[in-house]
């Protein structure tokens, strides 16, 4: 399988794409592109699909109608365990196995793809620094880290195999506002730094520009708007997207 970077200019694209869960429209049409080495934030209330949306360019979910092409090719069931390797997915709260330690977890893909107790061992250090986890947490457990911490892992761990792109959902959505600084802070050097194809998801608007230049905006499985801050906010294509951005509070005006 072609790398997601080099053999075409689009990373991942859905055209034409619906998932239903029962009588739940979570993807409605959606047709978009991602470029390889592009960071897009997608937004949106609470059930517009956006986890849908990552999840169905992982495969981890197959559309009804409408095909994802990931570098140009056709995704078939068949490439959905090479795709995996090759795409970072970082979730909230991590998902991390808690039995494991954080090495334990970093260590699953790479041990099962063949990978050297030396060879993880450095990874996991290369990526602690990356992502300023301090060496001595590789041997605790996830209980014993920080929400902060364990977020970092989630990130490294999604970065263990060196993917072409990064697929993150809600990353920051359970910190506390001075630790989900520092890490929008970091993970923008790291996106600028590594220049993958990111896709991000998140509720926050400042968060979602701070990360992207292109903001996705979703709602009831259909995109409303796809741009820059500066479109949403001044060129709205519909009234949702004003409700949308006034709805995101600043403490301009709220303090006296
Ligand atoms: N496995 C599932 N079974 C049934 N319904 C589902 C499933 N996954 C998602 N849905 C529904 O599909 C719709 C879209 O869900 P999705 O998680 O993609 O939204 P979202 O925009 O990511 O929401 P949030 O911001 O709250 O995470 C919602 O109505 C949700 O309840």
């Amino acid at each position: 399988m072609p790398s997601i970077s080099s053999a075409s200019s689009e990373a991942f694209e859905l055209r034409g794409v619906s998932k239903r869960y029962g009588n739940i429209v979570a993807l409605d049409e959606v047709s978009l592109r991602f470029p390889a080495g592009s960071n897009t934030a997608l937004i949106g209330s609470s059930g517009s699909g956006k986890s849908t949306l990552l999840r169905v360019l992982l495969g981890l979910e197959w559309p009804d109608r409408g095909e994802i092409r990931v570098d140009g090719a056709l995704l078939e069931q068949a490439q959905v365990l090479a795709l995996r390797r090759r795409v970072g997915y970082v979730i909230q709260e991590g998902g991390l196995f808690p039995h494991l330690t954080v090495l334990g977890n970093l260590a699953l893909l790479p041990h099962h793809l063949g990978w050297s107790r030396e060879r993880i061992r450095q990874r996991a250090e290369e990526l602690a620094a990356l992502t300023h986890l301090p060496s001595g947490a590789l041997e605790r457990y996830p209980a014993e880290l920080s929400g902060g911490q364990r977020q970092r892992v989630a990130l490294m761990r999604g970065l263990m195999l060196d993917p072409d792109a990064l697929l993150l959902d809600e990353p920051l959505g359970a910190l506390d506002p001075i630790v989900r600084h520092e890490l929008q802070d970091e993970l923008r050097a790291i996106f600028d730094r590594l220049g993958k194809t990111v896709i991000v998801v998140t509720h926050d608007m400042a968060e979602a520009a701070w990360f992207a230049d292109r903001l996705v905006l979703m709602r009831n499985g259909k995109v409303v708007q796809d741009g820059r801050l500066d479109d949403l906010c001044k060129r709205p294509a519909d009234p949702f997207v004003t409700r949308f951005v006034e709805a995101q509070r600043t403490l301009r005006g709220v303090s006296a």
